[in-house]
């Protein structure tokens, strides 16, 4: 073993930021490397946004209801802040790494560009399975987090959301920590509250419609329109779950969904209102639900869903889940990323060549941090628009978003949708750079 500064760490601290050659921020640059250079930027530009402006590195004790502490590992990465303050969400997984908390702030700066925001991009993450933790031991370490992380954030500087692993409950209560910190309420701070603690109600929601709104415009352009188009989503938290729902109620027939446990599978589409109805429910529930109550087929292996036979495939848990290895298996015509980075460069170059088109993650799921956006305009004016407003702002949002990356798409016929969708987002951000004379 080499002994770099990297070794160092994780040898004496146990620090987990090692990259893997193969893994996620190796994709996601290389991605950005192509979107540079079919561009036509300047290597100064790659330099420069290759390369987060800060990390900060925290641990955060915490005090077991076995009365023992644990010191758990967190990050927080600014990526870029050349459109604007950062923005992006906290992930709490047991196996995330710095390197992965890098690739997710890349791929914010992008997507927060793509969609127009006034934003630069960040993201944030803790080595945790939060479904480990006793409520108490939740809460206390989302308040550690923020406590960690409240010298390098603010509500025109830095502000995070969820992500995998997190919800509104852990907003409200970092929020309310950030503000006993500076002895006032700042709800701008975080976004994606609960409504009683000054969020939108359509965030909840929000990433999924925006999701099922992106396949609508898609299957529009290649089918005539998405009714009776099938669909199969991965994943039953927050993104997949509410995806499936808004599917369904735009035309779409959902007749897969998966969770770990396995699959829920339908033939003549799966009753996708029940998600609405049974709020409390996610993940493996979820599925069980549509078994129970749907009359579903459950299949025991999750990996099953990639191989339904559908017009449209919807991953939406985690990142690298289409693979060299399984791309084969996938027969849908469709695949739109819910997830951030759930397509491989290499599966997405097989999908291309069967003609499978791939909606890239920082076209299709940014209706969570465009309504995120929306909050925070809200908030920071101490002024609310209704639930059907905000849904009709952030609507009109994504279908512009779609309609700008397909057109580019057309017009270029060797390149993906990633690469219109990356090449796009690079120009923004390249004026705002060269107009402030930082490149
Ligand atoms: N929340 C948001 O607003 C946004 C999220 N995203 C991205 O969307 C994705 C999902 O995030 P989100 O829904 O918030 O996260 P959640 O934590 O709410 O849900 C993720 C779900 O995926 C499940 N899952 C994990 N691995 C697999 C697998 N191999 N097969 C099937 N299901 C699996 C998890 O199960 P279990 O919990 O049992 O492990 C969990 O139910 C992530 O890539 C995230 O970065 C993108 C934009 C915005
Ligand atoms: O709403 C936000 O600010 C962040 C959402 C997010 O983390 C993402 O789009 O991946």
């Amino acid at each position: 073993m080499k002994y770099n500064l990297l070794n160092l760490l994780y040898m004496k601290f146990g620090l987990h930021i090692m990259a893997s050659e193969h893994g996620f921020l190796t994709h996601v640059l290389g991605n950005l490397r192509r979107g540079v250079e079919l561009g036509g930027f300047p290597e100064d530009f790659y330099k420069v946004i290759s390369r987060p402006k800060r990390v900060l590195q925290v641990s955060i004790p915490v005090k077991m209801d076995n009365g023992q502490i644990e010191v758990f590992e967190g990050y927080r990465v600014q990526h870029c802040d050349a459109l604007g303050p950062f923005k992006g969400g906290i992930r709490f997984h047991p196996e995330v790494t710095l390197a992965d908390d890098i690739a997710l702030a890349m791929l914010m700066t992008l997507k927060n560009s793509l969609a127009g925001l006034p934003y630069g991009g960040a993201k944030g993450a803790v080595r945790v399975d939060p479904k480990k933790l006793s409520a108490r031991e939740l809460e206390e370490l989302s308040r550690g987090y923020a406590r960690a992380i409240a010298p390098l954030i603010g509500d025109v500087v830095d502000i995070p959301a969820p992500d995998v692993g997190t919800n509104a409950q852990i907003m409200a209560w970092m929020t309310d920590e950030y503000s006993k910190i500076k002895g006032h309420n700042t709800p701008g701070v975080f976004t994606s509250k609960p409504p009683e603690l000054w969020g939108n109600p359509v965030r909840e929601y929000a990433t999924g419609l925006g999701v099922a709104v992106t396949t609508r415009e898609m299957a529009k352009r290649l089918w005539g329109g998405i009714e009776g188009k099938t669909v199969a989503v991965q994943g039953m938290g927050n993104v997949g779950r509410w995806t499936a729902y808004w599917i369904g109620k735009l035309g779409g027939r959902v007749v897969a969904v998966s969770d770990i446990n396995g699959v829920a599978y339908k033939k003549d589409g799966l009753d996708t209102s029940l998600i609405a109805e049974n709020r409390s429910l996610s993940g493996p529930s979820l599925v069980e639900m549509f078994v129970s109550k749907n009359g579903a087929e459950h299949i025991k292996n999750p990996d099953a869903i990639f191989s339904i036979d559908v017009d449209v495939l919807i991953p939406a848990a985690i990142e690298n889940v289409i693979r060299g290895d399984n791309v084969g298996l996938v027969k849908a015509r469709l695949v739109v990323e819910g997830a951030n980075g759930p397509t491989t460069p290499e599966a997405e170059r097989e999908l291309y060549k069967r003609g499978v088109v791939v909606v890239p993650d920082i076209l299709a799921n940014a209706g969570g941090v465009v309504m995120s956006y929306l909050e925070w305009v809200e908030n920071l004016q101490w002024y609310f628009w209704d639930e059907e407003e905000t849904r009709k702002r952030l609507e009109a949002i994504m279908v512009n978003n779609v309609a700008k990356v397909y057109n580019r798409w057309q017009k270029e016929k060797e390149w993906t949708m990633r690469d219109a969708a990356i090449v796009t987002a690079l120009e923004r951000i390249y004026k705002a750079m060269k107009t402030r004379g930082w490149i």
